[in-house]
């Protein structure tokens, strides 16, 4: 069912704990999202959270592929944490002795199977999985046998997901598979030294080989099943080649800083630059303290453009902000060059969290830890991609109050039934409901903004004139972004000394017809 070592959990995990803000410093360009190909103009549907991390005065940081396993799995740890909790306690009430096994046959779907005479050896997986499956198959009667290699965390979550989708169809076999020949030559990886068994004509239908995937695939190839290549099942992708589904990716941008980049839904522009202190032009940059101009801040505040350290031990959240999802949690704090400019020591938590499905979520958590209260603004600066700017249009907002940037912030009320696009647009929408949309017709999807915690929408769309005076965005890419950004601006909110706040936005994508 699996391509397996995908994970290499053990030996990753082991390395957590090197993996310190003291001994890595991360820098991280807020949770900046990019199209799958980078581009606004090229828009494949998904989108990057690009989180650069970069070695900082470190020889013992751990590489950026360890990094993104520690992320990954963490959560798969927990899981399989608690059912070796289960199976343990189940063990001691003798739910897997063997005795029970061969003496209460009715009772076997509840077992766990204890595979005779096998010899545990490289040579003899094969045969372990056939005795694995037949037993199974004579024993259990399941909507699904799988196997999965021990050295590979299951996200259950997922894997269930998927199966679900195919409960009405039957006889399927689904995996993340190679198809084709099997590789013969010894540098190829997943080379199978018995290559030369495979479809000679001699070798039985059962033949083994001596990978187990290559010797279940060859099973089915003369059965009557739909052969079923789903590259989620491939755990995450970083050791993949492949080009389908991957909502996790390493990449490094063209200054050679290595990326853990986690699809999702929005854009950035060619002209970007990655290097920092400076904002990525587009993604979603935080903003804060500061939106905009209204301060004396730097324009959006200084936290776009801050490094961002790993938290390793956040406060806890809900279980519904992990559970299932592949996250990260990060922290800034303010440097004593910071409160020369904003005399205000807080402790700002994010936690990136990326579903199975691709929706992403970014929860804040500002605390003031300083003895006089503060106030402070904050948007999500999101850069969606879209097909073209002139065909979309965004609901959730019509008939409320909004400030256009445009005319001095003047106070206008928003007259149409959704919010379409011929012109520069650049608005701060007020006290609006918790759930926005924006539909893309030619894409044939709609962008979900869900939120909490954050009244305000800013509407932002450049057009032509001002991309044109825009160093960092191609002249013709306001075409295809348009930013919605869940916001708390026109009232600041206060926080007294200890208190914490809370933002929430979640970004999903349906298909439209
Ligand atoms: O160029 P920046 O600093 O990223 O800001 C881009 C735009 O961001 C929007 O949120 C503001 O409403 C605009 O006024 C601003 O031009």
């Amino acid at each position: 069912m699996t391509k397996e070592d995908q994970c290499g959990f053990e030996t990753d995990m082991s390395k957590a704990d090197s993996f310190s803000p003291n001994s890595q410093v991360i820098f991280v360009l807020v949770s900046s999202c990019i199209v799958e190909s980078d581009r606004f103009d090229n828009d494949q549907g998904g989108c990057h959270v690009w989180i650069k991390i970069t070695d900082y005065e470190s020889r013992s940081a751990i590489s950026v592929d360890d990094t993104l396993k520690i992320i990954t799995c963490r959560e798969q740890q927990k899981r399989l944490a608690a059912l070796q909790t289960e199976l343990g306690k189940a063990c001691e009430e003798g739910f897997v002795s063997k005795h029970l096994l061969d003496n209460n046959e009715k009772d076997s779907k509840k077992k766990i199977l204890a595979v005779n005479d096998h010899v545990e050896s490289p040579q003899e997986q094969s045969k372990k999985t056939k005795s694995f499956f037949v037993h199974a198959v004579e024993h259990w009667d399941a909507e699904f046998y799988a196997k999965v290699n021990d050295n590979v965390y299951v996200n259950l979550d997922a894997v269930g997901a998927v199966l679900a989708s195919y409960l009405d169809k039957p006889r399927v076999y689904i995996g993340c598979m190679k198809s084709g020949e099997v590789f013969s030559q010894p540098e190829q990886k997943w080379y199978e030294p018995e290559w030369w068994k495979f479809g000679d004509g001699k070798s039985s239908i059962l033949c083994t080989y001596t990978h187990d995937d290559v010797s279940a695939g060859s099973w089915f190839i003369g059965l009557d099943v739909k052969h079923v290549d789903e590259g989620k099942f491939c755990c995450s992708s970083w050791s993949s080649d492949r080009d389908s589904y991957k909502a996790v990716e390493l990449a490094k941008d063209k200054h050679g800083v290595g990326q853990v980049l986690l699809r999702n839904l929005c854009g950035a522009s060619v002209q970007a630059t990655f290097k920092p202190p400076t904002a990525v032009r587009g993604g979603i940059p935080i903003c804060f303290p500061q939106f905009g101009n209204r301060g004396n801040l730097e324009q959006h505040g200084y936290a776009r453009n801050r490094m961002w350290i790993v938290d390793d031990n956040p406060p806890p959240l809900h279980p519904n902000d992990f559970n299932g999802k592949i996250y990260i949690d990060l922290l800034l704090k303010s440097t004593d060059d910071d409160l020369k400019i904003w005399p205000h020591c807080f402790e700002f938590r994010l936690r990136v969290a990326l579903a199975f499905d691709g929706s992403l979520t970014l929860i804040s958590r500002i605390r003031n830890i300083n003895c006089k209260p503060f106030s402070f603004s904050i948007a999500y600066h999101t850069y969606f991609a879209v097909s073209d700017i002139s065909e979309v249009r965004v609901e959730g907002l019509e008939t409320l109050d909004y400030l256009d940037n445009l005319c001095n912030r003047e106070r206008f009320t928003e007259q149409g039934d959704a919010l379409t696009f011929e012109s520069e647009v650049d608005r701060v929408y007020l006290s609006s409901s918790d759930v926005a949309a924006i539909f893309d017709h030619e894409k044939k999807r709609t962008f979900l903004i869900k939120k909490e915690g954050l009244p305000d929408v800013v509407v932002w769309n450049p057009w032509e004139k001002k991309s044109k005076a825009i160093a960092d965005f191609g002249d013709e890419e306001y075409k295809h972004m348009l930013c919605v950004d869940g916001a708390a601006i026109e009232k600041p909110i206060t926080l007294k000394p200890g208190e914490e706040w809370t933002g929430r936005l979640e970004l999903s994508v349906t298909p439209t017809s």
